[in-house]
């Protein structure tokens, strides 16, 4: 059996069940904080505390370059992503912002771009190649970048679990990973492209008919019977590492805050590679990538926030962050009703 495969064990049953039985004591009408209650419940089984805890925050960003971009599907050059390793390090991007505010450990694990990057504090730097194959023509990848690429991820998880992390946040950047992600998606769950295509970083309408029929046209060319066989044919680097990174996560018992459509989709790719990293998962937002909508209801995912994001880098779950940090704070320092001397409910 392949690491990947290993199970991961269940939450705390136990614990799930008392921090369900210390909410309904807190002065509040049972249920009245909504999923905060629930996810401050998930938290304390995936920790197995009583008093859950979000002190200690790592965030990997995975990057890589894609050689379907050739074929005209981002609003955007492929240089970027390389460019915005650098941003990412030097504190400019949202996702520096965010970690910067929420006191997270930042790193950048560069899987495979177009160009040389010069070192910084915080890089990982351990391409693949330049990029992955054009998948329009030929599979992304060979079966050892695949599992290379997986490795990155499992690598990224483990040095969490070093700095004893409370939660695992990934993100991703490559320039036109939402076509790799649309067609893993519709690929895995035998779906048209055009429920699941979006505008990624902003195509036109004409630009977006163009990027649905090259990926209608990939998908056709191959008869792909496995997610580890799509994952390889669609790419890229960064979704497979992501999708390792999860997978490790679950298996060593950190929990995850699954970030937009790109992660979304590593998400659902590594709970059908192995299903026992589902419970794992907790689900930051829901993004205007419709492909998001299609992949959250598939995995039955309940996101704490709608806002219209859809920037990936991890940011939409640094947002949520501050909600599930309020969670935790409620859970662990309201006032039971015994406590405060006020009157339970009328029975
Ligand atoms: O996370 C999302 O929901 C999301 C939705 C659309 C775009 N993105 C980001 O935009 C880039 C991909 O967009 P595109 O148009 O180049 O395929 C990539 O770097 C992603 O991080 C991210
Ligand atoms: C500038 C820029 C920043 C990003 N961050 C994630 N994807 C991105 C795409 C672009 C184009």
């Amino acid at each position: 059996m392949n690491w990947f495969e290993q199970p991961c064990r269940l939450p705390s049953v136990e614990f799930f069940e008392q921090a369900q039985a210390h909410q309904s004591n807190l002065t509040k009408p049972p249920g009245s904080l909504g999923q905060l209650e629930q996810v401050a419940c998930q938290l304390s089984a995936m920790q197995e505390r009583q008093s859950p805890s979000l002190d200690r925050i790592h965030i990997s960003i995975f990057a890589a370059d894609h050689g379907i971009a050739k074929q005209g599907v981002s609003a955007f050059p492929q240089s970027v992503t390389l460019q915005m390793i650098s941003n990412f390090l030097a504190g400019g991007a949202a996702i520096s912002v965010l970690a910067q505010q929420m006191q997270a450990e930042l790193e950048v694990v560069n899987c495979g771009c177009n160009g040389e990057i010069s070192d910084a504090i915080g890089l990982i730097n351990k391409p693949i190649a330049k990029g992955t194959a054009d998948f329009s023509i030929q599979p992304a990848m060979a079966e050892d970048e695949l599992l290379l690429a997986l490795q990155l991820g499992h690598e990224a998880a483990d040095r969490a679990h070093q700095q004893n992390s409370d939660l695992f946040i990934g993100g991703e950047m490559g320039i036109a990973n939402t076509s790799s992600a649309t067609a893993l998606a519709a690929s895995q769950l035998g779906l048209p492209v055009a429920d699941l295509v979006g505008p990624g970083t902003g195509v036109d309408a004409q630009q977006l008919q163009h990027k649905r029929e090259v990926i209608d046209r990939a998908i056709a060319r191959y008869d792909l019977a496995t997610p580890l066989q799509r994952l390889q044919t669609f790419g890229g680097f960064e979704i497979a590492a992501l999708c390792g990174a999860y997978i490790r996560a679950a298996q060593i018992g950190i929990p995850v805050l699954v970030d937009g459509f790109i992660s979304s989709t590593a998400a659902l790719m590594a709970v059908s590679i192995n299903s026992s990293v589902r419970p794992w998962l907790i689900f930051s937002h829901a993004g205007a990538e419709p492909g998001h909508q299609v992949v959250l209801r598939a995995l039955d995912a309940s996101p704490l926030l709608s806002i219209g994001m859809r920037l990936g880098e991890g940011s939409g779950a640094a947002v949520v962050v501050s909600l599930l940090r309020s969670a935790v704070e409620l859970h662990n320092s309201m006032a039971t009703f015994a406590d405060a001397g006020v009157d339970g409910k009328a029975s």
